[in-house]
């Protein structure tokens, strides 16, 4: 299968150029971008007047949280997790979960993002809404074992037959990673066989740290350390680790996570909405830390727009710092596309050939779009995820001009509707 995306705005390379030229996919990748190819095609899509960009990879999630929107605000993390958001998970059946997974999978597909790193529970039923809708997930099922060995077996039995399922689907584009929940749900037993297991079968970890200062005091007091220097004691940092948050990190913690390769996952919107705090992102980027950018789950955002996502990176950081160089643009959207596929290790997040044909096209034909004096200024400050028309996966068109092919839109809206008073 072939599509050819004539006359748009492509932002082009590592660099993020802005050439004016056509876009041609073969099969999963792109094949070429140059101005005027001839090549027939499967598909020919007009992108005059809009921008061709890089899909969206959304590096720190919880798909499913969609159904919990709206039912815990205004709340700080530990009161909003531990009195509102636990009891009502607790609820949820993996037919629930399903309903919220296929919910997020339609938001991120009509927002531009291409690709997930999820963390979440029954991820089997998550898997599915990936395989359907087309998108590329990245799927963690999240351990907790609060200390007691147990549990600590309990959880890695079942990350372990989670991880068999989504093998058994034998889909490049869904991918199991290990997610024990966060040092201060995990005990370091699991954390270690975490570690071990993550490295036998070559998968990807994310677990959250340091997100609240009450997370530092309790594992201070508990480890006498901070979480960052916990993990490294024992040996659990890596490249292969993505860690969701970050915000109280200190210069140490920093330098930690430099020497050992970790990235971190920003959730800007979470963070100011639980009051978590201001993540020191220019610090981070100073040390040579890989930064991608995450919505957080949509109970804590509440959506999964990650253009949305990338104004409040850049809005945040300039404020905090009272230096509006701080988190400009284009550092902000390389957040949003080519870091998180460092830290995935996939060959995206940029347009150039012979990487993956993920993309979205975005409508620049609209009053707050014009003129287009700067396509990544427009993105960051201007854009929000009603502006975006086409999404393609691995060579596959998802959505064409906002109608969504791969998955059955109004079912979706009316099985989430169900869903209303079962979990409140
Ligand atoms: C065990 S599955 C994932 C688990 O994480 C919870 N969660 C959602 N957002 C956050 C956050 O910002 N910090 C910590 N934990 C979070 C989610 O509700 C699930 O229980
Ligand atoms: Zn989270």
């Amino acid at each position: 299968m072939s599509i050819l995306i004539r006359n748009g705005y492509v932002i082009y390379g590592e660099d993020f150029e802005i050439v004016k030229a056509d876009v041609l996919i073969e099969g999963n990748s792109i094949a070429e971008v140059r101005k005027g190819i001839n090549e027939s095609a499967d598909t020919v899509i007009d992108a005059s007047g809009r921008v061709v960009s890089p899909g969206f990879i959304n590096l720190h999630t919880h798909s499913p949280m969609g159904l919990l929107r709206g039912l815990a605000d205004d709340l700080p993390l530990m009161d909003w997790l531990q009195n509102h958001i636990w009891p009502r998970e607790a609820k949820l059946t993996p037919e629930y979960i399903k309903v919220g997974a296929y919910l997020g999978a339609l938001e991120m597909i009509k927002t531009g993002t291409t690709t997930f790193l999820d963390m979440y529970f029954h991820m089997d039923a998550v898997a599915e809404a990936v395989l359907d809708s087309g998108l590329r997930g990245y799927l963690s099922y999240g351990m907790i074992d609060l200390g007691d060995p147990e549990k600590t077996e309990k959880e890695i039995k079942e990350a372990l037959r989670e991880m068999k399922s989504i093998e058994k689907l034998n889909s490049e584009r869904v991918q199991f990673v290990f997610g024990p929940h966060a040092p201060y749900t995990c005990s370091i037993a699991l954390l270690k066989e975490v570690r071990r297991l993550a490295s036998e079968h070559n998968r990807l970890i994310t677990i959250h740290v340091s997100e609240t200062m009450a997370e530092i005091g309790q594992i201070t007091e508990r480890y006498g350390k901070s979480p960052v220097v916990l993990l490294d004691d024992i040996g659990f940092l890596g490249s292969d680790v993505i860690i969701a948050h970050g915000v109280w990190l200190d210069s140490r913690d920093i330098q930690i996570l430099a020497r050992n390769g970790v990235t971190v996952a920003h959730n800007p919107g979470s963070n100011m909405k639980l009051a978590s705090g201001v993540m020191p992102l220019q610090k981070l980027i100073n040390a040579g830390v890989n930064v991608g950018l995450g919505t957080d789950g949509a109970a804590s955002n509440n959506n999964l727009d990650m253009l949305e996502e990338m104004k409040l990176a850049a809005l945040l950081h300039k404020v905090h710092n009272l230096d509006p160089t701080v988190a400009d643009a284009k550092t902000v959207f390389k957040m949003a596309t080519l870091n998180g596929a460092r830290a995935l290790g996939i060959k995206a997040g940029i347009i150039k050939e012979g990487y993956l044909a993920d993309l979205a096209i975005i409508d620049f034909n609209q009053p707050h779009l014009r003129p287009i004096n700067n396509v990544i200024s427009h993105l960051v400050y201007s854009a929000n995820g009603n502006d975006v028309e086409t999404t393609i996966v691995d060579g596959k068109i998802l959505m064409l001009d906002r109608e969504v092919l791969t998955l059955d839109e109004e079912k979706i809206l009316d099985d989430a509707e169900k869903i209303v008073g079962k979990i409140g």
